[in-house]
């Protein structure tokens, strides 16, 4: 078989999150030889910047997609929460592996957990998501804007006046952190997750039939179903990143999936949340949307929506 050349962002989680992918696929095809092609996206050239004014949640993946499609690479490993709910023509997810932890992390100053953080207490996070809920359970709380990657941001919790900030437990795992540093795993009743955290994806084109071969044998068909149900979700609910959504699936004991979707106010005053049960992860993802638009979240992104248009 040809050499692969996987694409990757030049920031330690994405490299990390690229040389476990091949180290895996090595072991289960020893013959195939990888090779890594760093690329520079514009995402990570506007720091300054809140990422949902810039474009979103495809800053980071459009480029290394058409680094894909111009043949250049053959494929790429995104974080699933970084990637759009569709895919441009000719490329396909072409393997999702088991997912890593699923839930926040709250660090904080003092290791003080949410609970406790005294009022008027600032939270560093970038996620409408996390700000919404956070201030939902927490009202007394400030929510400050932190951006930058892992690393930069658990600086500024020393640095700067932050008291706590949120990150995916799931990166800070993977760059092998976790056990140090985090306060507190935030429950998915408090907190509930982006869709795809925690989740990888990797990406290929559609005929590539040769690499997507050697791809399934390492999908994890659980991860698959809760994570497709989820994308569905978002892909209805149309809600991008400029409204706090989450979406998080898991399997019941019969192997149903359990689909909780919420869609809310930046400020946590509103909070539309529904679960779903059902075999078929598309449907359900649908239903949930279905239901939070019946709810009010329909009327709450087009008015986000309108919002941004004005400028
Ligand atoms: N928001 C950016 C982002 N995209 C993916 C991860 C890593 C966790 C994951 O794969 O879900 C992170 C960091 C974070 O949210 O703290």
């Amino acid at each position: 078989m040809r050499k692969i050349i996987v694409g990757s962002r030049r920031s330690k989680l994405a490299l990390t999150q690229t040389n476990w992918v091949i180290d895996q696929l090595r072991r289960l095809n020893p013959a195939v030889d990888f090779e890594v092609k760093e690329i520079v996206t514009k995402g990570d050239k506007i720091l300054d910047v809140t990422l949902s004014k810039v474009g979103g949640k495809g800053l980071f993946v459009k480029e290394i997609e058409q680094a894909m499609l111009d043949k250049e690479i053959d494929m790429a490993v995104h974080s699933m929460k970084d990637m759009p709910a569709v895919l441009p023509e000719g490329l396909t997810i072409g393997c999702i592996p088991e997912r890593e932890d699923y839930r926040d992390a709250l660090i904080s100053k003092g290791h003080v957990k949410l609970a406790d953080l005294k009022p008027g207490a600032i939270v560093g996070t970038s996620s409408l998501r996390r700000g919404s809920q956070i201030l939902a359970k927490r009202p007394d709380l400030e929510i400050k804007w932190i951006r930058g990657n892992i690393d930069t941001r658990l600086a500024k919790l020393e640095t700067e006046e932050y008291d706590a900030i949120i990150l995916a437990a799931a990166g800070l795992s993977r760059m092998g952190w976790t056990k140090e540093i985090v306060t507190e795993f935030i429950d998915p009743d408090i907190c509930l997750p982006a869709v795809g955290q925690g989740a990888l994806s990797i990406e290929c084109r559609e005929d590539d039939h040769e690499l997507r071969r050697l791809l399934d044998a390492f999908t994890c068909e659980e991860t698959k179903r809760t994570v497709l149900a989820e994308r569905a979700f978002l892909h209805k609910m149309e809600g991008g990143c400029q409204v706090p959504i989450a979406g998080f699936a898991r399997l019941t004991e019969n192997g149903e999936v359990s689909l909780t979707g919420l869609v809310g106010s930046p400020d946590g005053r509103t909070i539309y949340k529904d679960m779903v049960v059902g075999d078929d992860p598309e449907t359900i993802g649908y239903q949930v949307a279905e239901n939070l638009s019946e709810l009010g979240a329909k009327a709450l992104i087009d008015a986000v929506k309108e919002e941004l248009d004005e400028g």
